[in-house]
């Protein structure tokens, strides 16, 4: 028996096809989506459609999808407008306002496990009320990606579940319930809200004849497919930087920095997400002339410090800090550090930086990492590999390069296959162990208090 995972992301549709038994992977495929912060639900339908030959050789399968992203449907299920997508910022102010609305960033936290910023869906939701009230009136359902493709591979009804859910900020994680009110406040009017289905549950059959399994989050996927365990800290390098860990209760961070979603699986998602991650490093390339491979060479041929070159990477504002009008900033700049291999060194830290403080910010919360994972497709950059255990003061486990996003869903639709809420059995797949080199600690130490005060010098710009 075979299952489809697919991971409809920010960049591209991904889809891996595997064995029940043991998710061996038989084939995958992608396609690219379009860039930018909205996009038509159209071209991540699209872009599914290319995979259906592999798709029809599935007998289960499973969407995860970048979350947040608002899906606003008329009465006769077509979108009002291009979706609104999870790093884009123009909801900043709405965000604040409705933040002051219910009470402060406690009672946010409380109640939905998060203090929106523009990524949530429900700011979104109170943007288009305020600058597109025509769409906002003919709004009668609010999905999320997995859920539009979830309904378009066969779905028998509008479903979501509790992973994604929880990204919406009208779901409550530690009651398992839609806060309706929340919901209608933010838009004007009620509207329907996908049903969140049960893990393990089958919630449809696509054309072919596959079970369709409920499906989740990007992040919440890739939990399945790497199989964390308690002390597992994920750190994920796509094209927003997540950091995250499976928890037994609900996170509730009043400070906002970490969002307390919930897992595919019954259990909990503590998470800190920043908009910035891969594309520091495509940008970087850009700058000096290089692809990826040669960054990463570039990057290693410098000394640890870069020269005394900081980058603070806020390229498209940020969100972990809430800095949503933020831009880059490189600071100490020399007409002697001003090299190719010192702002690619610089880029490479950069991002690890931002990385340690979402693992700080973890920490505060109580999530202590035992083992840090990396994963997405920035952990492909071996400059990213060998730099990380130094800036992050900690061993770094790559697993095999792999799609793990999809992978998770794979599994979730081997669950709905064998009729279980239980993890099937699959077997860990292969990773490498990464140390930092002697004499890289103190250099690290500097790297990140430079930055550290970079960042906090800029906080009012
Ligand atoms: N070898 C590499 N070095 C650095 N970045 C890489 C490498 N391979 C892929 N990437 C980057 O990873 C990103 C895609 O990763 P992915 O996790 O699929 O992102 P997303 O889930 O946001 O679509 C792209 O920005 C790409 O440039
Ligand atoms: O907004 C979040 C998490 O809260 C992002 O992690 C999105 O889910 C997009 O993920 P990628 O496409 O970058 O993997």
């Amino acid at each position: 028996m075979l299952v489809a995972g697919i991971d409809s992301s920010t960049q591209s549709t991904k889809v891996v096809l595997c064995r029940a038994e043991d998710g061996a992977i038989v084939d995958q495929v992608s396609a690219p989506h379009p860039d930018g912060t909205e996009c038509h639900p159209r071209h991540w339908s699209r872009a599914l459609d290319r995979a259906r030959p592999l798709l029809e050789r599935a007998d289960a399968v499973a969407v995860a999808a970048q979350q947040h992203g608002m899906v606003a449907l008329d009465e006769g299920g077509e979108a009002v407008r291009p979706a609104l997508l999870w790093n884009d910022t123009r909801s900043a102010p709405q965000a604040r306002a409705l933040v002051d609305e219910l009470g402060g960033a406690k009672t946010w936290a409380e109640r939905t496990g998060s203090v929106p910023v523009a990524s949530f869906t429900v700011t979104k939701l109170r943007w288009m009320a305020e600058h597109e009230p025509d769409n906002a009136a003919r709004t009668a359902a609010v999905l999320l990606p997995h859920d539009w493709l979830t309904r378009r591979l066969g779905a028998a009804e509008h479903v979501t579940d509790r992973g994604d859910a929880s990204g919406t900020g009208y779901w409550s994680p530690a009651e398992g319930r839609y806060l309706p009110e929340i919901a209608t406040a933010a838009l004007g009017h009620e509207f329907a809200r996908p049903r969140v289905a049960a893990p393990g549950e089958t919630v449809g059959e696509t054309a072919w004849g596959a079970r369709i399994a409920p499906g989740t989050g990007d992040n919440m996927g890739a939990a399945l497919g790497l199989g964390l365990r308690e002390g597992d800290v994920v750190l994920s390098i796509g094209t927003s930087g997540t950091a995250y860990a499976v928890a037994d209760r609900p996170a509730a961070d009043p400070s906002g920095l970490v969002a307390g979603f919930a897992d595919a699986t019954g259990r909990f998602l503590p998470l800190v997400c920043t908009l910035n991650a891969a594309r520091i490093l495509t940008s970087a390339a850009a700058m000096v002339g290089a692809d990826l491979d040669e960054l990463s060479r570039l990057a290693l041929a410098a000394e640890p410090g870069a020269g005394g070159l900081t980058l603070l990477p806020y390229l498209d504002g940020e969100r972990t800090p809430d800095r949503p009008d933020a831009t880059g900033v490189l600071s100490g700049l020399t007409t002697s550090n001003a090299t190719r291999e010192n702002i690619a060194r610089a880029a490479v830290e950069a991002l690890l930086c931002s990385l340690a403080d979402a693992v700080g910010h973890l920490a505060a919360q109580g999530v202590t990492p035992r083992r840090m994972l990396l994963s997405g497709g920035g952990a492909g950059s071996a400059a990213v590999r060998a730099v990380a255990p130094a800036i992050l003061g900690a061993p770094v486990t790559v697993p095999e390069p792999a799609e793990y996003v999809a992978l998770g869903d794979a599994r979730q639709a081997a669950e709905a296959l064998a009729g279980t809420h239980e993890r099937v059995p699959w077997p860990d797949r292969p990773a490498t162990e990464h140390e930092a080199a002697p004499g890289d600690a103190a250099a690290a130490e500097a790297v990140r208090a430079r930055y550290g005060a970079l960042r906090d010098a800029t906080a009012t710009w």
